[in-house]
């Protein structure tokens, strides 16, 4: 686990996306600075869309940028409940290189999560980000228990996506999914997590206190990571 777990707590959602957009702005130029160019893993869901909204404002040699979702739904291109589409809208127009690790709807998500390994494959590791999302059922990226739990935690360290089947599915977008596997995650350069509310609050601190037998993904996930990790949190 890493020994630097760091809690920001802010006033409000707003306050929260302008300090994580400042940070990841900070981290793609010391990539750009270093490389000439960022990789960075952005999360679904609804809680980043504020934080988007505002980074994508920033002044960033955006060609330079390549972004991933950190997982994703499979489903079309364009459906709501899609995250690379949702990423897409706030970065495409700024000229940022947005690749979705899901081309289609299909029934087969173990063969989805081989093409989104292979795409992830192709780019360059470790990422300079991964900044996260959780659930207040402990979920974070699409690592769910079911019959892929195991894979996603614990499968060959080049692994870097796989296609997961939750079960249950979750309530919120109940589709089988593609996600970055554990090792996918705690490779990367920079950790960061952006939630909000009491609830999620709660589990992620039960999670880090109960170590690397957490029953919660997230503490599975945080039990492995060797880098300090930032989590910013609003009410
Ligand atoms: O595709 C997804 O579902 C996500 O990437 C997921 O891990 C998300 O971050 C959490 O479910 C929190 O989602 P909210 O921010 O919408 O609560």
């Amino acid at each position: 686990m890493s020994d630097e777990i760091e809690w920001w707590d802010y006033d409000d959602a707003k306050e929260m996306a302008e300090a994580v957009a400042g940070d990841v702005q900070f981290i793609i130029e010391s990539a750009i600075d270093a490389r000439g160019a960022a990789v960075v893993a952005l999360s679904g869901g609804k809680t980043p869309i504020p934080i988007y909204d505002k980074l994508a404002r920033a002044k960033l040699d955006w060609k330079r940028v390549t972004i991933v979702p950190v997982d994703e739904r499979i489903v079309p291109l364009g459906d709501p409940l899609s995250n690379v589409t949702m990423i897409g809208k706030a970065f495409i127009p700024k000229g940022a290189r947005v690749i979705p690790i899901v081309s289609q709807s299909t029934a087969d998500h173990k063969a989805a999560g081989r093409a989104a390994d292979a795409i992830m494959q192709d780019l360059h590791w470790p990422l300079d980000l991964c900044l996260l999302g959780v659930g207040a059922d402990g979920h974070t990226a699409s690592i769910f228990p079911g019959p892929d739990y195991d894979e996603a935690l614990n499968g060959p360290r080049e692994r870097r996506a796989l296609g997961v089947m939750p079960d249950p599915l979750p309530v919120e977008a109940p589709v089988p999914r593609v996600t970055l596997s554990r090792q996918g995650i705690v490779t990367a350069r920079a950790l960061m997590i952006a939630v909000t509310g009491a609830e999620k609050r709660r589990v992620i601190e039960q999670a880090i206190a109960q170590g690397p037998s957490s029953p919660y993904p997230i503490g599975r996930v945080l039990a492995d990571a060797e880098l300090p990790v930032d989590i910013h949190w609003a009410p």
